[in-house]
């Protein structure tokens, strides 16, 4: 711990005082609360607060005379208020029951490393963070960071202006005769970087001047990857190609956010737009395509997606429908827009997609997805437009250099105007904790093992009625009950008389499924795990998750956010079998899910609340390997 928050002989921080108060859960504490927290004498904890008091950094009232105290009940809040406590020499930042804003702020600058029991959460500020901080100059970086930290370091913001200019070292331009060229902001970087670390020939083609080389046009990937890895990210500043024309006009007006990611990425030609799921996304990708105004690829995780896309082309453009392809195991066109699934596009086989145009754009639709198959053949197409979609930071991504190097950089998101917009609501999430439904089940759960222990826990029959309880609760309001097992979403959907949306179900069959449910002629679907990506349906107000989050915390925030749509409280249920590892496993996902913005609650599933014969609360479990992948439905 630095010496902000360690309570030392040297007197006991702010900071810390905070973190006691915290943990005492009461605004005001006494010597003798301070020294138990403390661990140390009550004679100390005086002395410490007293130097604190005399330094004019927390109040001290004497109440001997008449030694009961009252406080305004919302002053309790205080207790559990946001609070961030810095520790520079580690670039480490704890920050407490931090509102979704400063998750955003900080997802500018900060690599969210964990998440703790009491609802802490941790980030990290590495190289890479720095290095895509989606900023133009480095003042606006500092700004958002002096917003969210306690104090000012004056150390951890040297160490960030260094991570910044080393990030503006290296620039990929175009020569006014057309061929691209590498510029290095010295001779000596020019001549003891990249001109060690590069071949000649294979990536540098001739040397212009002490400060400029020739590079290879189909070594560009190669190059940014290589003086990345070096500890040099290469702004990419050339003039990209915009592809055979594509007339294209948006029919409905980009939100402020919006036009804004447009307008930068107009700017850079290359980039990532960032942006809670539902907060419009594709519909600003459609704005970069009437900008760039060239032939379009877009590649999508599924075949759900790629309809989706076709759907809200035809919907939010100008384009007919013949304009506009698909491209995966159901239908191969090849047309001005065309949209194709990874898979596909991974495939030796189908490798033509890439070439039998000339694209002026590629969208990568959830970045997060993209396989390494599809990076290796980007490495390709640095000479388009690039254009990566994400809901989640693309420093989480554990491909965070091939987005950077082969896709781009993020491209700054108006925050304030998003959140003012009211664009993202932020579902609520609540765990709602099942009894056995009969003895045979309980039994059962005691005497299996592994995957069929936690199979027998997550199809506890009580279920069925929970999610009966919770859809009363909701009359009118559309709700998709997710489950892992295909055998659970079969009883399910038998018991709810809803459709059960799986992988087993036809493309066909689900879009008439999908449609019902969003004209309203359908207020409930039971949807296996292939819904956790591409189900766009963006009038979900109610998400059950009758079993798991899925065996990815990933899938879990995509879970959340398919009901994160703007049509203001959005709810998800979460349940779990009380005495089992769901109890657990439920608690530690939503922890996580608590970091992307939203907020938990825990409590007795409906019809099972207290009183009734429910489980003795906590479980006999060694704790789940959460990381174990729950068998996919
Ligand atoms: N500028 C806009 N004007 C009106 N409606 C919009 C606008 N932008 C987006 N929407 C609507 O908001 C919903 C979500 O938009 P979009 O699909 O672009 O979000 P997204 O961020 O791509 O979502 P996801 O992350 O789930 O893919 C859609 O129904 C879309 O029609």
């Amino acid at each position: 711990m630095s010496e902000q928050s360690e309570s030392d002989d040297a007197g006991l921080s702010a900071a810390r005082f905070h973190e006691v108060v915290q943990e005492l859960g009461r605004p005001v504490l006494s010597a003798s609360d301070a020294a138990r927290i403390l661990g140390v004498s009550q004679a100390t904890a005086s002395d410490l607060l007293d130097t604190l008091a005399d330094a004019g950094r927390i109040e001290r009232v004497d109440v001997s005379g008449d030694p009961v105290v009252w406080y305004p009940s919302d002053l309790q809040s205080f207790a559990d208020r946001e609070h961030v406590i810095a520790f520079p020499d580690r670039r480490e930042l704890v920050v407490e029951h931090p509102e979704q804003f400063t998750r955003a702020q900080l997802a500018q600058f900060a690599h969210l490393v964990d998440s703790t029991r009491d609802g802490a959460y941790i980030y990290r500020i590495r190289e890479e963070d720095i290095w895509q901080a989606p900023y133009d100059h480095l003042d606006g970086l500092l700004r958002t960071m002096r917003s969210v930290l306690p104090e000012r370091s004056p150390h951890l913001e040297e160490w960030v202006e260094r991570q910044w200019t080393r990030a503006r070292r290296f620039a990929l331009v175009t020569h006014p005769d057309g061929y691209t060229l590498l510029s290095a902001s010295s001779p000596d970087l020019m001549g003891n970087v990249a001109r060690q670390k590069l071949e000649a020939g294979e990536h540098l083609r001739a040397d212009v001047s002490d400060t400029e080389s020739w590079v290879n046009d189909d070594a560009v990937g190669e190059v940014k990857r290589v003086l990345y890895e070096a500890g040099y990210p290469v702004q990419d500043q050339r003039d990209l190609e915009t592809g055979d024309p594509l007339d294209v006009d948006l029919t409905l007006d980009l939100r402020e956010y919006q036009a804004h990611w447009v307008e930068r990425f107009e700017e850079s030609g290359s980039g990532v737009f960032v942006g809670p799921p539902g907060s419009g996304k594709t519909v600003a990708a459609m704005g970069a395509m009437a900008s760039v105004g060239g032939e379009t690829l877009v590649l999508v995780p599924s075949r759900d997606l790629a309809e989706q896309w076709h759907a809200s082309l035809l919907e939010h453009t100008t384009l007919t429908d013949e304009q506009i392809g698909e491209y995966h195991g159901g239908t191969k066109e090849i047309r001005p827009v065309t949209i194709a699934t990874y898979q596909t596009a991974g495939m030796d086989r189908h490798r033509m997609l890439f070439d039998e145009r000339r694209w002026g754009l590629i969208v990568y639709d959830e970045v997060h997805h993209v396989p390494a198959a599809v990076y290796r053949r980007s490495a390709d197409l640095q000479a388009k437009h690039r254009l990566g979609l994400s809901a989640t930071p693309t420093r989480e991504d554990d491909r965070e250099k091939e987005i950077f190097t082969l896709i781009g950089p993020p491209i700054g998101t108006d925050w304030s105007a998003l959140f003012e917009a009211g664009f993202v609501a932020e579902p609520e999430v609540e765990i709602r904790y099942v009894p056995w439904g009969d003895d045979l089940s309980r039994n059962e759960y005691a005497s299996a093992e592994g995957h069929e222990r936690r199979q027998v826990a997550a199809m506890n029959p009580a279920k069925v009625d929970a999610v009966r309880a919770l859809l009363d609760a909701h009359p009118d309001q559309k709700t998709l009950v997710f489950v892992e097992y295909l055998e659970q979403g079969r009883i399910l959907a038998e018991a709810l008389d809803a459709p059960f949306i799986s992988g087993e179900m036809r493309h066909g069959e689900r879009g008439v499924h999908f449609r019902a449910f969003r004209d309203g002629e359908r207020e409930t679907l039971v949807i296996s795990r292939v819904g956790d990506e591409g189900i766009d349906l963006p009038n979900a107000e109610v998400a059950i998750v009758a079993s798991g989050l899925g065996g990815s915390r990933r899938q879990g925030a995509q879970r959340a956010g398919r009901t994160m749509r703007p049509t203001g409280s959005a709810r998800m249920y979460v349940l779990a079998t009380r005495g089992t590892t769901e109890e657990d496993y439920a608690r530690r996902q939503l922890r996580h899910l608590a970091s992307k913005g939203v907020r938990v609650t825990e409590g007795d599933a409906p019809g099972f609340e207290e009183g009734s014969e429910g489980e003795e609360s906590g479980n006999d479990d060694a704790d789940f390997d959460d990381r174990d992948d729950l068998d996919a439905a």
